[in-house]
């Protein structure tokens, strides 16, 4: 659906040449959300720009369903600028006009006729959940609420593409998940394709299908998210991922653990999948009469599956664990014996 070609955009400046964006290919399917994460000044804002066409890449190319951006007429661009469409960080609102006067302003720049236009709007005003508050003016609003007219407003005009910048940096964790709902809803709706860049590692976790780690304007890790968070490879997936974990494996002291289990071995049982909230562990352990303390873990969610770790003290022989390991595997749960 999106093909980013060997895609380079470099800024001239006075200082120095700087490659915001270096040689990045990138692909993304039909109707996935697609994220991509970096910190600070690692190209992401360039690269939004660049599928929007508000920036020309310096070499490569950039094809949204088979236009190639690069090589469009500026008449055919701006055609094709409202079929990708946007929605940013601090909203963007037009703080004079209604609600409803603000998603039917690109209906108005595309020269819909009224008629329809006050229909399409009632009808993403419904969609967004903002029945009643049409006459309002943004400053009357949530942060939730006005990235809801932000949303309807990028709808209007029926894009393939909704670019997310940044969409929830600015609300609270439980406007956050709300929104991103939303996003999921109008994803699978509307069969739209969507592409995020943040900083928030949850954002990723909880609704992209597949992401890219930007750092120094490079792609430098890409995969399915389940992947990403169960085995991140580059050391900025890896950062990401412990912030989101906020990993409490630093607070065990096999030394306590010791003292309190002195006969028992510490596991670490990692799961990916379904079968994170299957009782598998305990029917194995039940199975070959095993004693077990949880000691700490960490289930997360993706948008459709689990994933995660448990550490247990177990006592067990040799044999015994070997035969647990061997079960547990068949289930795709894993089982490293730590160091003590
Ligand atoms: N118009 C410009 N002129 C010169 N340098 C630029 C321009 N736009 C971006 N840059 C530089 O390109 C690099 C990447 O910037 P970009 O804004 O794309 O990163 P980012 O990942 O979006 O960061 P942030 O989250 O802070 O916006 C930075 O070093 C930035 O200073």
């Amino acid at each position: 659906m999106i093909d980013i070609k060997k895609a380079t955009k470099t800024f001239k400046t006075k200082a120095a040449d700087i490659k915001a964006v270096d040689e990045v290919d990138l692909h993304v399917r039909q109707g996935e959300i697609f994220g991509v994460i970096g910190y600070s000044g690692a190209g992401k804002s360039t690269l939004i720009r660049l599928l929007n066409g508000l920036e020309r890449p310096t070499s490569g190319d950039v094809v949204i369903s088979g236009d190639t951006l690069t090589s469009m007429t500026r008449p055919a661009l701006r055609k094709k600028r409202q079929k990708v469409s946007m929605i940013f960080q601090h909203f963007n609102l037009l703080w004079s006009r209604t609600v409803a006067e603000n998603i039917s302003f690109p209906l108005e720049i595309a020269g819909v006729p009224k008629k329809e236009r006050e229909k399409r709007v009632a009808e993403l005003i419904a969609l967004v959940g903002l029945t009643g508050r049409e006459d309002n003016h943004p400053s009357q609003l949530s942060g939730g609420q006005k990235q809801r007219v932000g949303i309807a407003r990028a709808l209007s005009n029926r894009p393939e593409v909704l670019l997310c910048d940044e969409a929830t940096s600015a609300l609270d964790p439980e406007t956050t998940d709300e929104v991103l709902d939303l996003l999921i809803r109008i994803r699978d709706e509307m069969d739209l394709t969507i592409v995020l860049i943040t900083h928030e590692m949850h954002v990723i976790r909880k609704i992209c299908d597949r992401g890219a780690v930007m750092e120094n304007g490079k792609v430098v890790e890409t995969g399915p998210i389940i992947k990403l968070f169960q085995n991140p490879e580059h050391s900025v997936t890896k950062r990401f991922v412990k912030d989101d974990i906020n990993d409490e494996e630093s607070a065990l002291s096999f030394e306590e653990v010791k003292e309190m289990f002195p006969a028992s071995k510490v596991l670490k049982l990692g799961f990916v999948g379904s079968q994170s909230r299957a009782p598998i562990v305990s029917q194995v352990i039940k199975k070959y009469n095993l004693d077990l303390n949880i000691l700490s873990g960490n289930i997360k969610r993706t948008n459709n599956e689990s994933y995660g770790h448990l550490y247990v003290a177990i006592e067990a022989d040799e044999e015994k664990l070997g035969l647990l390991g061997e079960e547990l595997a068949e289930h795709d749960v894993t089982v490293e014996v730590e160091q003590q």
